[in-house]
């Protein structure tokens, strides 16, 4: 773990199940590889894991079975450890290649910025070579214009120990959003292609599939489809990922599919077991057992997996890059304190509007404050923020600058359309928040302006009794340490999947989770008294500007992108860490 990371706190425990083959999976780690700092339940970093992965290889090893280490995307934005440099990413490459990862593909988020396209091009594929795949994506070389694969479109190997022939694919989701410089091909489309119809008749033991894709969503199931329909009987393993959730299902008998949440929070693990040779029962569907586990990344939990302690735990690797890693937390100043936060604001744990929401914070603090344009400062205006924009909550205590990116990553700015008839732009909140999507040239799911979890979660989770103690009657609770039979519990993940309520590692007291809708609007510069006015300046984050054209055109506006202008310099990253600038206290 960092310098100054909150020490783990022991909590009853889950032990993982082996089979013949093992995975380890992170997904949509956004950077957060130097862990939580300020949580103590996923404390634990990048170098941490990279020591847990021998450890488990090496068990892997004594015991004749073998374990694959996955990655589905989304390893960059959202941290200070890839956004704060400048250019972004400059110490991020280094740390992230230290961990040997056997599958790799392509998120959404390399694909935003046409820079970040290039990175992951030049650098992370090469540094994963043979184990990177891109099913459904090409990149095209900025000084030819050539279009080209991002990376192999599948790869064929056979497993160290049980020698099982596996055919693996990288599929991203059907994304829009890509800068110019990247083609995502719908997944439909590419499971029609030769390349796709001839792997899929490649004689192997296993599919496994790896995706930033949902595990709910339709491009898994289409692909499930289409390999089920050539191979009836093969095992297919799904690792997925973007909504940032902990997930498990299974399409069919032999098939089962995993996602790992978010943020380094959690190292998914799934086995398989039974006979996985494809000659061990040629044709009879003899039942297979998958097991999955959501670790809490912390060292206590990777301490008890192992057999270890913190003597015998850290490798010589793991080490080294720990010390990468605050090296380079050092050299991009990341605990400077641009103010101190009076208390803590939540995204979803505390109700919206309320006194410890994030969005009412924003809505009712800083936009109005930041929103200003001093040639138009008088002007009436509507300032609408979509709630994806803000990617974590602020903990009471130091706004450094890694909470900066932490909490808002991204380079959106504020944008405008001046003089919007009021009786038109007071429509637009609600055709935003909105369920389903506002029909445009493209159909533009509403929910995609919202945090990712809203893509899975429906309804608020709101947990009435919060138990006091971690004995209770689940066969495979076990105590952390001898003797203590009653263990308080840590809030933290309760998952719920379709296997059951048996997949976290570490029993936790439960965590509400309130639904937020897609955006917040700011009224300001309004008359406080008298007719309201004639029209108003409509001020939007320029990542939605999509949506608000198109609810305007549907209230009879007839608005085009030529019409949307810069309203305020400064990304609104920039704006949010200078109000808390002048805001709040310089020191706790
Ligand atoms: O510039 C941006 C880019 C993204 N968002 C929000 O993020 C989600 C996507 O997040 P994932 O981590 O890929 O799931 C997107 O739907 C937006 O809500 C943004 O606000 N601005």
């Amino acid at each position: 773990a960092q310098p100054g990371a909150v020490q783990p706190v022991p909590g009853p425990m889950r032990d993982l199940v082996w089979g013949k083959l093992n995975f380890l999976h992170t997904t949509d780690t956004h950077g957060w590889h130097a862990g939580h700092l300020q949580e103590s339940q996923y404390s634990a970093d990048w170098g941490d894991y990279v020591s847990f992965a021998e450890h488990m290889r090496k068990r892997a090893d004594d015991n004749g079975v073998d374990l694959l280490l996955v990655d589905t995307g989304d390893r960059v934005e959202g941290n200070g450890l890839y956004d704060a440099s400048s250019p972004k990413g400059k110490y991020y490459y280094d740390i992230f290649r230290q961990q040997h990862i056997d599958i790799i593909c392509t998120g959404n988020h390399e694909l935003y910025q046409a820079a970040t396209a290039d990175g992951e091009h030049l650098r992370t594929v090469p540094n994963f070579k043979d184990n990177y795949i891109a099913s459904n994506l090409d990149y095209i070389d900025p000084r030819t214009g050539e279009r080209m694969p991002m990376a192999q479109r599948y790869r064929k190997f056979q497993t160290k120990h049980q020698k099982l022939d596996i055919v693996a694919f990288g599929f991203l989701f059907d994304f829009t959003g890509n800068a110019n410089n990247t083609v995502v091909q719908p997944v439909r489309q590419t499971i029609k292609e030769t390349w796709f119809q001839h792997a899929i008749r490649e004689k192997t033991d296993l599919f496994v599939v790896i995706g930033h894709v949902g595990v709910r969503m339709q491009e898994f199931q289409d692909i499930f489809r289409a390999i089920r329909d050539q191979n009836p009987a093969t095992p297919i393993l799904f690792f997925g990922g973007h909504v940032h959730i902990r997930d498990a299902t299974a399409y069919d008998s032999r098939s089962f599919a995993l996602a790992s949440g978010r943020y380094l929070e959690t190292i998914g693990w799934m086995s398989v077991d039974g006979d996985l040779k494809s000659t061990e029962a040629p044709q009879a569907k003899t039942a297979l057992r998958f097991n999955r586990r959501y670790i809490d990344n912390n060292l206590l939990g990777m301490y008890h997996h192992t057999g270890l302690d913190s003597k015998t735990f850290p490798t010589e690797h793991g080490r080294n890059v720990s010390a990468m890693i605050a090296k380079a937390r050092d050299a991009l100043d990341l605990d400077y304190a641009f103010g101190c936060s009076p208390k803590t604001y939540w995204m979803t744990r505390t109700p919206y509007p309320g006194e410890d929401s994030i969005y009412s914070w924003l809505e009712e603090e800083v936009l109005p404050d930041i929103a200003v344009n001093e040639s138009r400062k008088d002007k009436p205006r509507l300032v609408i923020a979509n709630t994806g924009a803000i990617r974590f909550d602020i903990f009471k205590g130091a706004f450094t600058r890694d909470t900066t990116y932490i909490v808002s990553p991204f380079l959106s700015v504020l944008a405008y359309i001046p003089d919007v008839p009021y009786a038109m732009a007071k429509k637009v909140i609600r055709l935003l928040n909105g369920a389903g999507q506002i029909m445009g040239p493209e159909l533009m799911d509403n929910r995609f302006m919202a945090i990712p979890e809203q893509l899975a979660i429906h309804e608020s989770i709101i947990h009435h009794q919060v138990p006091e103690s971690g004995a209770h009657s689940d066969a495979q609770q076990k105590p952390l340490a001898d003797g203590q039979d009653r263990i308080p519990l840590t809030e933290g993940y309760t998952t719920r999947d379709d296997i059951g309520s048996d997949g976290d590692d570490t029993i936790h007291a439960g965590i509400n989770f309130y639904m937020v809708p897609n955006c917040i609007q700011a009224e300001v510069a309004f008359p406080s008294s008298g007719d309201p006015p004639e029209t108003v300046d409509l001020v939007f984050l320029d990542f939605i500007t999509p949506w608000v054209l198109m609810a305007l055109r549907l209230n009879g506006g007839d608005y085009h992108r030529d019409d949307v202008q810069l309203y305020v310099e400064g990304t609104f990253t920039e704006l949010m860490a200078g109000w808390i600038e002048k805001n709040w206290p310089r020191r706790c």
